[in-house]
């Protein structure tokens, strides 16, 4: 295998990087613009500042490996544009129906669950234990937090963050750049650009961070 290269040397890259040697890459060095401060990332080399990507695509993977939803589609698009192979990495313990899809540039992690006809969009992550039920739409750069549910027929709109142990009921919309509350139980579609919260889950006064 090629080795993988991780653009984004935080706490997710690590669990990606993990992932990622779990289903199969042997060499998995990191790109930060923190190169120069730090020279590794857990137990994975930083060997660049990200715009080292354009020397590395030729001869490797790429995978954006940063947390932040609009961050990491910007960073996609921009490597998808210039051809670049984008593998999608999925933890072995997860399991995928054979009639789902994942894009490339999603990370799936441990123990998630994919269900049939679910179809997940390009750079997203499918976090620890979260589960997709039938017939899901989620867009590109959602971020389904660990423990998160959707119920069937669930669509999530570009860069939404569906936070920790939240629960959709089935046949949900929920629009584009959300951000669902961690615990939060969503029983009414919401609209673009709202954080909601709470059982059931209603809008708040206040906006969270989108990261
Ligand atoms: C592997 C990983 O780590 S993946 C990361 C997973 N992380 C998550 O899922 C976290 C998701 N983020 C959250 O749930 C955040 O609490 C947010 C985005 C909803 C709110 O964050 P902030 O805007 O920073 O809000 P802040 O913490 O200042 O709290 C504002 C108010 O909302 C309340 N509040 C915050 N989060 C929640 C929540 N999840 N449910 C209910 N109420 C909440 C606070 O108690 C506070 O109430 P108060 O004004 O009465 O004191």
């Amino acid at each position: 295998m090629k080795t993988l290269v991780l653009l984004g040397a935080g706490g997710h890259g690590r669990v990606v990087a993990d992932a990622a040697v779990m289903a199969g890459w042997r060499d998995v060095v990191f790109l930060d613009d923190g190169f120069g401060s730090r020279d590794t990332n857990g137990v994975w080399p930083i060997v660049g500042p990200l715009v080292k990507w354009r020397e590395m695509a030729a001869q490797c993977d790429l995978f954006v490996s940063v947390g932040d939803n609009g961050t990491r589609l910007r960073l996609f698009k921009e490597l998808a544009s210039a051809g670049v192979s984008l593998p999608r990495i999925v933890h072995p313990s997860a399991v995928i129906s054979a009639h789902s899809s994942i894009e490339a540039g999603t990370v799936i992690m441990a123990g998630a669950i994919l269900q049939a006809f679910a179809a997940i969009g390009a750079a997203g992550i499918v976090n620890t234990g979260a589960t997709v039920d039938h017939d899901c739409r989620l867009d590109n750069a959602v971020h389904l937090s660990p423990g998160a549910h959707l119920a069937g027929t669930v669509s999530v709109g570009e860069r939404s963050w569906i936070g920790m142990g939240a629960n959709v009921r089935q046949g949900i919309n929920i629009g584009a750049d959300v951000m669902v509350a961690a615990g939060a139980t969503v029983v009414n579609d919401v609209a673009d650009r709202t954080t909601v919260m709470g059982v059931p889950a209603a809008p708040s006064k206040r906006i969270g961070s989108n990261s």
